[in-house]
């Protein structure tokens, strides 16, 4: 990994398989030994459900001169759900880093990781060729919702004849461990491949948007960008939903997102520009978990001032990327998520406060009454 900076990745089940072509024998290992775990981890029950809303100011990305932090050693569990073992489940990370991988890389025995940069670009190396991401964009899994198939990328083969005389190390995510192997030769050295299972990455300036057209706010899995099926019809292990710039022309209609409650948990983040129902306080790098059906809406500011709005066509967002992670799992939060990233917001909940009561019984009476 290049250039690497605050990230935010998502990890849900496996899906399909691919073939590769190596043009050197895989080199033998060493015996695979415990690496040291840097803070990714399983544990969440080691803090337990938390069904509040909470929110996340934008985390910190270490400065190469205080400490350098690659892809791994700057992953950090932030919440999850399912069981790894039986791998049904996903698990939202945040990574802070500031430095290449040299002579190492990483495989996720756990899932499938969908990255999702808020900051900073990752150029990111794969036995299928190269990969440059950048904010806006997104590096993914297989499947998809409303986004076109064409503009999913995949990279062109690319390999590197490397020996490594001090070593190559091969890291493993496993069950929420990481483990080590140390080799001789790079591992990108794949000369060609076919198959379906390969990363791609996917600009989200190119979803199509589809909105009301008449009244109602329309429920956000029109927004749904990429979705992880559960082996329940309908009901999705991870929906990833954007919130992207488009035209906002409902009649009679509040327009930002209702007041709400979700069968679904539902963990927001923010790429650049203000979320339209938080114009302040949810950041981009931060975070927001609203979990199952816990309460939540815009915040006081923007209920008052688009309470008042004339509904004359309007463009939403521009310059703005929102999305969510939507999950029917409950999601635990971590140690890290609570207390050690020191980024919750305490004074979240504040936002709703000035909220006021604002019934005015006479002034229209139901059809009934009159
Ligand atoms: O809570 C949120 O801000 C996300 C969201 C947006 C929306 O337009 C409708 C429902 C919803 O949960
Ligand atoms: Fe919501």
């Amino acid at each position: 990994m290049n250039v690497l900076q605050r990230t935010l990745a998502v990890q849900v089940p496996c899906l399909k398989d691919s073939w590769l072509y190596r043009i050197l024998p895989s080199v033998s290992h060493k015996p695979f030994e415990s690496i040291d775990q840097g803070h990714v981890t399983h544990n969440w029950d080691e803090v337990g459900p938390d069904p509040n809303q909470l929110r996340w100011k934008p985390f910190e990305i270490p400065k190469p001169s205080q400490k350098k932090v690659d892809f791994v050693s700057g992953l950090h569990t932030l919440c999850g759900a399912g069981d790894i073992r039986s791998n049904n489940g996903l698990a939202v990370h945040i990574f802070l880093c500031n430095t290449s991988m040299e002579n190492r890389c990483f495989y996720n025995s756990d899932g499938d990781f969908l990255i999702v940069p808020q900051k900073g670009k990752l150029l990111i190396y794969t036995e299928f060729g190269k990969m440059l991401v950048q904010p806006n964009e997104i590096c993914v899994i297989q499947a998809n919702g409303l986004a076109n198939p064409r503009d999913f990328l995949i990279p062109v083969a690319w390999y590197e004849d490397r020996q490594v005389p001090g070593g190559y190390t091969v890291i493993n995510k496993y069950q929420g461990k990481l483990f080590a192997a140390k080799q001789l030769v790079s591992p990108f050295n794949v000369v060609a491949w076919h198959g379906n299972y390969t990363p791609y990455k996917y600009n989200l300036e190119n979803f199509m948007v589809i909105n009301s057209v008449a009244f109602d706010h329309a429920d956000p899995s029109i927004f749904t960008v990429l979705t992880a099926k559960s082996v329940r019809p309908g009901v999705a292990i991870a929906d990833f939903v954007i919130f992207p710039p488009r035209w906002g022309v409902a009649d009679k209609t509040f327009r930002p997102p209702y007041y709400h409650r979700n069968c679904m948990s539902e963990f927001m983040g923010l790429i650049q520009g203000h979320y339209e129902a938080k114009q302040d306080g949810f950041l981009p790098g931060g975070g927001s978990l609203h979990s199952a059906m816990t309460p939540h809406g815009p915040d006081a500011d923007c209920f008052e001032k688009t309470s008042k709005a004339r509904l004359a066509p309007e463009r939403i967002a521009d310059g703005t990327m929102a999305f969510m992670f939507e999950s029917s799992l409950n999601l635990a939060v971590t140690k890290w998520g609570l207390k050690t990233s020191n980024c919750l917001d305490e004074n979240y909940y504040k936002c709703w406060e000035p909220l006021k009561i604002h019934f005015t019984p006479n002034s229209r009476k139901p059809a009934e009454f009159n």
